[in-house]
C-alpha cells in the first residue's frame, strides 16, 4: 500500500489507511451444523481479497464473523492485533469497529426503512458514527454521493422509489459515509445486470484505491471477483481450500475443488460465446 495522501475524485485529499483482519482457525457451529471450521486468512490493510465458494460453502458466515454481526464458536479474529470479541464486548468498541469496518449487503431492503427518505438513512450513520451534525450530515451525504456519481435527487426519494441498482448504489453510500478502513461485501453485485454491475465495482474498487481501505468481497461470480480482487480465498463447506493472488489462482488452480469452479465459469462462458 503507497504511504502518500491520494486525491479523491471530488478533489478533497484521503489518508490512506486500512485494517489488519487475521481469522485464526474459527469455526461457527449453528446447533449441530457446523458452517465454517478451521478457517485462517489474513486480511492486510488496504488489501482487495476474495472469499469464493459455492452455495453453503461458509463465506456469509466469515462476513458476519467479520463485520461482528456474529459471534465465532471457537478459534479467534483480531483486529490490528485485538481480539474482536474483546472490541465488541464494549458499546465504545462496538462504535469504534462500525466506524471502521462496514457491510454491503446483497438484500437493500434491511438496509432502508421503507418509511424513510433515503436521506434520513444516510444521516444515521453520518451522525451517529461520523459524529457529525444534521448540517455536517447533510454535507457528508452531498460528498459521497457526487464522489459515487450518484444523482443528488435520488437522496431524497423512498427506497421504493429507486431501482435495484439505484439502492444498491445508496447502499454503498451508505457504508462509505463514514469512510471505512475496511468495506465487507457479501454478494453485493450478485442481482444487479451487467451494466450496473460494472457501475458498482469501479466505484468500490476506487473508493478502496483512493482511500487505501481494504476489501472483502463474498461472492459465488468469478468474473467479478477477478476484476475488483488481487488475493482470493477459497472456500468449500466450511474450510478454506485454498489462497493465492487472484489472477495466478484463476489461471493455475492447484486443488481440485477450484479447478472445477474455474471450469465451471469457463464451461459457462463457451456456451454464452
Ligand atoms: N443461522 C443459521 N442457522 C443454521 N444454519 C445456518 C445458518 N446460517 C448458515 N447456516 C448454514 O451454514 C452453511 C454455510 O452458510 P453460508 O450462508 O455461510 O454459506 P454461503 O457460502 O454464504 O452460501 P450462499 O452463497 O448460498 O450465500 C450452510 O449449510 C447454511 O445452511
Amino acid at each position: 500500500m503507497s504511504a502518500s495522501t491520494p486525491t479523491t475524485a471530488t478533489g478533497s485529499t484521503a489518508v490512506a489507511r486500512g485494517v489488519r483482519i487475521e481469522a485464526h482457525e474459527v469455526r461457527k457451529s449453528y446447533g449441530r451444523k457446523t458452517a465454517v471450521e478451521g478457517v485462517s486468512f489474513v486480511l492486510a490493510p488496504g488489501e482487495r481479497v476474495g472469499i469464493v465458494g459455492e452455495s453453503g460453502s461458509g463465506k456469509s458466515t466469515m462476513a458476519k464473523i467479520i463485520t461482528g454481526l456474529e459471534k465465532s464458536s471457537a478459534g479467534s479474529i483480531t483486529v490490528d492485533g485485538r481480539e474482536l470479541n474483546d472490541l465488541m464486548s464494549s458499546r465504545q468498541g462496538q462504535l469504534e469497529y462500525r466506524r471502521r469496518v462496514q457491510l454491503v449487503a446483497q438484500d437493500t431492503t434491511s438496509t432502508f426503512d421503507p418509511r424513510h427518505r433515503i436521506r434520513e438513512s444516510l444521516r444515521i450513520p453520518a451522525q451517529i458514527l461520523g459524529g457529525h451534525d444534521v448540517a455536517g450530515a447533510d454535507a457528508a451525504i452531498a460528498e459521497i454521493t457526487a464522489e459515487l456519481g450518484i444523482e443528488p435527487a435520488w437522496v431524497d426519494r423512498y427506497p421504493g422509489e429507486l431501482s435495484g441498482g439505484q439502492r444498491q448504489r445508496m447502499s454503498i453510500a451508505r457504508a462509505l459515509i463514514v469512510r471505512p478502513d475496511l468495506v465487507v461485501c457479501d454478494e453485493a453485485v450478485s442481482a444487479l445486470d451487467v451494466s450496473v454491475q460494472g457501475v458498482v465495482l469501479n466505484l468500490l474498487k476506487r473508493y478502496s484505491v483512493e482511500h487505501g481501505a481494504g476489501l472483502m468481497f463474498v461472492s459465488h461470480g468469478l468474473p467479478a471477483t477477478a476484476f475488483i480482487t488481487r488475493e482470493l480465498v477459497v472456500m468449500n463447506a466450511g474450510r478454506v481450500v485454498e489462497t493465492g493472488r487472484t489472477l495466478e489462482l484463476l489461471e493455475r488452480p492447484s486443488h481440485p475443488y477450484t479447478q472445477k469452479l474455474v471450469g465451471a465459469y469457463e464451461d459457462a462462458d463457451e456456451t454464452a460465446a
